[in-house]
């Protein structure tokens, strides 16, 4: 990513949902490799923010950008592709959890990736995110929440896109994997991370934290 053009770009975003008027105004903008989390109230509107980065909900007023490009209908597709997305109910979206990691392999647009999915890649980015002992044969829907939000850690060290758009991942996690996964999350000096969360130990390892829906909510 060209570090002269910002990562991420919010500018004069306005969100309303059935007339009620939810981000009002609001800007942000990250340096490429910059780690910034959003906090404040539950109900403000930060899923809301990164849901609209991703083109998955059209804003009243206002621009976004993600590496140079607008997030509107012509781009979606590329923007997409730019970006991990880190939801806080992670679906595995398939039966094992060999499969699960490899699901990315299903759209054309990441099979030129393939390379990166052998077994030893796959255990080798389970062990990163504290599921070592998890066979890639083992039934992915019946792993807890909180495995199942690593095993989506876990495919987005794979596809290792340079912005990564983060929510709540510590929210269910014990101590020690709560520290794997923050390292996992925050060690590449080069990714862009953007991300919700209301744990103060994760928060302190962030460039900035921004404030969402109170007053000088701007990033
Ligand atoms: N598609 C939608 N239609 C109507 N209302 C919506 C929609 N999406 C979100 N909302 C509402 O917008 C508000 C903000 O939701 P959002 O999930 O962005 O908040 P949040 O700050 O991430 O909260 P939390 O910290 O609890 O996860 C909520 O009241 C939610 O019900």
């Amino acid at each position: 990513m060209n570090s002269s053009v910002p990562a991420l770009m919010i500018r004069e975003l306005s969100i309303f949902f059935e007339g009620r008027p939810l981000l009002s105004d609001f800007s942000l903008e990250l340096r490429a490799g910059e780690k910034v989390a959003l906090a404040g109230r539950s109900g403000a509107g930060k899923t809301t923010l990164l849901r609209a980065l991703m083109g998955f909900c059209v804003p009243a007023a206002g621009s976004l950008s993600v590496a140079g490009l607008a997030v509107d209908a012509a781009n979606v597709a590329a923007v997409r592709q730019c970006i991990n997305w880190l939801p806080q109910q992670a679906e595995p979206g398939a039966d094992t959890v060999r499969e699960a990691l490899c699901l990315p392999l299903e759209f054309k647009r990441n099979q030129a990736l393939a390379a990166r999915f052998t077994d030893v890649k796959l255990h080798e980015v389970l062990q990163a995110v504290g599921l070592a002992a998890l066979d890639l044969a083992a039934d992915a829907r019946r792993l807890s929440g909180g495995e199942q939000q690593r095993l989506a850690l876990a495919r987005a060290l794979l596809l290792d896109r340079p912005v990564w758009l983060v929510d709540e991942p510590t929210s269910s996690l014990d101590a020690e994997t709560k520290t794997a996964v923050m390292d996992c999350i925050l060690a590449s000096p080069e990714r862009t991370v953007l991300a919700i969360s209301h744990d103060a130990e994760f928060l302190a390892r962030f460039n900035r934290v921004v404030r969402v829906g109170e007053d000088g909510q701007h990033g």
